[in-house]
């Protein structure tokens, strides 16, 4: 059983930024590229999912991470499927998945070769609140001017393809062992749950929803299994916990009660899949909520939205 207010360990990358306002109030006297948020007492098991902040100042490395197939096929324990949320985006940054057409592997690795893979990926704007999903194999890429939470499977297994010239390794035959040579998949469609609850993503890892609570609302979190409520807008109380936006709750095996701020709440709820749970909250102050809730052991209407939603971005 935990409710449990998550430290934060700082990863520094060369694209990171120095400034982490107003999310952070980490000093970062070298750019922190990373917050991995981790439980208060590190001698405890690690969980699963990986929740951490991205703060972009230049863009990340052109990657690909293995699916679980493959990542065992190479000794390692599992892949890597992953979830941006966008905190923050200055004007016209941008994210890529997916390549602008199908190519083969060999081409692909000769692209990587000679860099051409900088022109071969699919870009897109994107703008804060909007959510990406990022399966195991897609070949990705972040932009600069970027703020993300991103919830994904616990492993460290990146596959680049293109560095920038920064020197870092590349990772040819991984990368193109891993990746899907095609255009990325369409995006998954919002599901709105209820008043409160949108779903955001459904994967056999992890789900996300985004919740948003009512100034001075009171819940019930029944956390089966483990579970993380990252802070998007406002402040709460999580049992013994108090979050603000950019501060991370784990909760395992356990009810918290929260209590929303006097602004209300926005949150990123996120917890191990394959399918999300109907009853994970409950309303404590409107109880006939309750049962407005969408019933999510029917299986939910198939809808998609296409990859290319958003204004499509010149590299
Ligand atoms: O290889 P670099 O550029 O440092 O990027 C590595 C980072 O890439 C992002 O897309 C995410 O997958 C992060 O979890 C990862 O740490």
């Amino acid at each position: 059983m935990a409710i449990e207010y998550a430290s934060a360990r700082i990863v520094h990358k060369p694209w990171g930024s120095t400034d982490l306002r107003p999310w952070s109030k980490i000093p970062a006297d070298k750019a922190v590229g990373e917050l991995w948020f981790q439980r208060a007492n590190l001698n405890a098991p690690d969980p699963a999912l990986l929740l951490k902040m991205l703060f972009t100042k230049a863009p990340l490395s052109i990657q690909v991470h293995p699916d679980d197939a493959f990542a065992q096929s190479i000794g390692l324990a599992h892949g890597k499927s992953e979830a941006w949320y966008i905190l923050s985006a200055a004007p016209g940054a941008k994210v890529a998945i997916g390549l602008k057409r199908p190519v083969k592997p060999a081409q692909l690795r000769s692209a990587i070769e000679d860099g051409s893979i900088a022109g071969l990926i699919q870009w897109r704007r994107v703008v804060a609140d909007e959510v990406v999903f990022v399966p195991a194999g897609a070949i990705h890429a972040i932009g600069a001017g970027l703020v993300i939470a991103e919830i994904q499977q616990r492993s460290d297994a990146t596959f680049r393809l293109f560095d920038y010239g920064r020197g870092r390794e590349l990772h040819v035959d991984n990368a193109v062992g891993a990746a899907h040579t095609g255009p990325a998949e369409p995006q998954p469609a919002e599901e709105r749950l209820s008043d409160a609850r949108t779903l955001l993503i459904s994967s056999p890892h992890f789900i996300v929803e985004r919740i948003v609570l009512a100034p001075k609302s009171n819940w019930d979190l029944h956390a089966e299994r483990e579970t993380w409520l990252f802070g998007v807008k406002g402040d709460t109380q999580i049992g013994p916990v108090k979050a603000i936006a950019g501060e991370a709750v784990f909760i395992d095996e356990d009810d918290a009660e929260i209590k929303a701020g006097a602004d209300g709440f926005t949150g990123l709820l996120t917890y191990l899949g394959p399918k999300p749970i109907t009853d994970i909250l409950h309303n404590l102050t409107d109880k006939s909520a309750n049962a407005a809730v969408r019933d999510l052991s029917r299986p939910r209407q198939p809808a998609l939205r296409p990859s290319n939603r958003l204004t499509e971005a010149r590299p």
